[in-house]
């Protein structure tokens, strides 16, 4: 008989999941998607197969959308109805924040919950949300064991030089440094290259995680050296709605302005990056297929900062073997990658534009000094494996 895990991965207003059956030899097999969206107006439950055929669909009114732990039950119920003879053993979720103390995934207790909490402030776009799930899921059934997997903990075993503010010690040492993000994608992706391109052996990766959250890192023979996001996921590239990398001296002028925390958090987080730039819109298509101008500079910022750090990330690795793209944006947008590419020819970059449209494996050119490659993501995959691993050891 086989196991299934649940894979969760829940956002402000929806909760994607993923339903993995394990038969107890290779790779978790993924069965089913979905998505809970809408979660506190109009919330809607979709669910696919692993071919992308419909299974269900379902609505609620605007009374029952806040309430998490009905929402979970729900599906919960929905997926053991169709589990066909496999025993669910655990809840596997993407937990944003990690803090110190976690380079590993770990199983969840009340006081790794209480713990974790602790980092809310360190995430507000993700991590309440995060624990609520878990929260949510642990009232409607307490005996499912679970799993938080961490976005920093790929990243713990920096160099100190990345981990490290030029502030004084006690900050350091108070947890007041870099983590950097989207480490379960980054770690997929060190896992998958060698797939694609085994030559690339232990080589020096750059690697652009482009989605409504954007970051990059710098994989050297499978490990991350260097992250764009630091303390929180507010810095490095400008993303969806959130500014990137800003000059700290900003914060001050602003709070000197008469502006509080709150009022700044919701203004670098939710108002600026593509968003902000633009004045149109956070999404890149959408800018993409503006003649604004304004849509166009964001568009062109967006590019450029990524440019930029791939030459900052190259040179914490000494050299750069490869580029890959990868998440939303990384993985569908054949002109963001094409602007990345021009910008990167001084570094022996070309690509290919029938592979680049194509969204092809590989989209530089037989001629590019430095190859570049799209690989879709999975996060979802990552967490069933650490799920598994800590459930049963292998
Ligand atoms: N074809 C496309 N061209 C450009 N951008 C796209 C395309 N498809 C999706 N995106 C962008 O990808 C983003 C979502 O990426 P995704 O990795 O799913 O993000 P997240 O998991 O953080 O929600 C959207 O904000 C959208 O702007
Ligand atoms: C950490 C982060 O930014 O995540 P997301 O891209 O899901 O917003
Ligand atoms: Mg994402």
């Amino acid at each position: 008989m086989s196991n299934a895990i649940l894979v969760i991965n829940a956002g402000s207003s929806s909760l994607k999941f993923s339903v993995f059956r394990d038969h107890g030899g290779g790779d978790p097999v993924v069965t089913i998607n979905g998505q809970i969206s809408g979660i506190g107006t109009q919330p809607v439950f979709e669910a696919k197969d692993a071919q992308r055929r419909p299974l269900a669909e379902k609505s609620w009114g605007a009374g029952e959308a806040s309430d998490r732990t009905a929402l979970l039950s729900y599906l919960l119920d929905w997926i053991e109805e169709r589990l066909e003879g496999a025993t669910l053993i655990a809840a596997g979720h993407r937990v944003v924040h990690g803090g110190i103390r976690h380079a590993a995934p770990v199983l969840l207790t009340p006081a790794v919950l209480d713990e974790l909490d602790g980092l809310v402030p360190l995430a507000p776009l993700h991590q309440p949300h995060n624990l609520a799930a878990i929260r949510a899921l642990a009232e409607a059934h307490p005996e499912l064991p679970q799993v938080a997997c961490f976005d920093t903990a790929f990243h713990r075993n920096q160099p100190w030089q990345a981990q490290t503010f030029a502030i004084p010690r006690d900050l350091t040492e108070e947890g007041v440094r870099r983590y950097g993000f989207h480490g379960l994608s980054y770690e997929y992706i060190a896992r998958r290259l060698p797939e694609i391109a085994p030559e690339l052996g232990d080589s020096r990766v750059v690697v652009a995680h482009l989605g409504s959250g954007a970051s990059m890192c710098a994989i050297h023979g499978g490990r991350s050296v260097d992250s764009t996001m630091g303390f929180t996921a507010l810095d490095g590239l400008p993303m969806g709605t959130r500014c990137g990398t800003i000059d700290p001296g900003v914060l001050i002028y602003l709070m000197r302005k008469g502006m509080d925390a709150g009022a700044i958090e919701k203004l670098l987080y939710n108002k600026s990056g593509l968003l902000g730039v633009s004045g149109i819109s956070n999404d890149m298509r959408t800018l993409l297929d503006s003649s604004d101008p304004h849509a166009q500079e964001a568009v062109e910022l967006f590019c450029f900062r990524i440019a930029k750090e791939t030459g900052a990330l190259a040179a914490s690795m000494g050299g750069v073997d490869a580029v890959v793209f990868t998440a939303g944006i990384g993985e569908r947008s054949a002109p963001v990658r094409a602007r990345v590419g021009d910008k990167l020819a001084w570094m022996g970059v070309e690509i290919d534009p029938a592979a680049n449209e194509a969204n092809a494996a590989k989209i530089s050119s037989p001629g590019s000094r430095l190859p570049v490659y799209v690989i879709p993501t999975d996060e979802e995959r990552m967490i069933a494996l650490h799920t598994r691993k800590v459930l049963t050891g292998r």
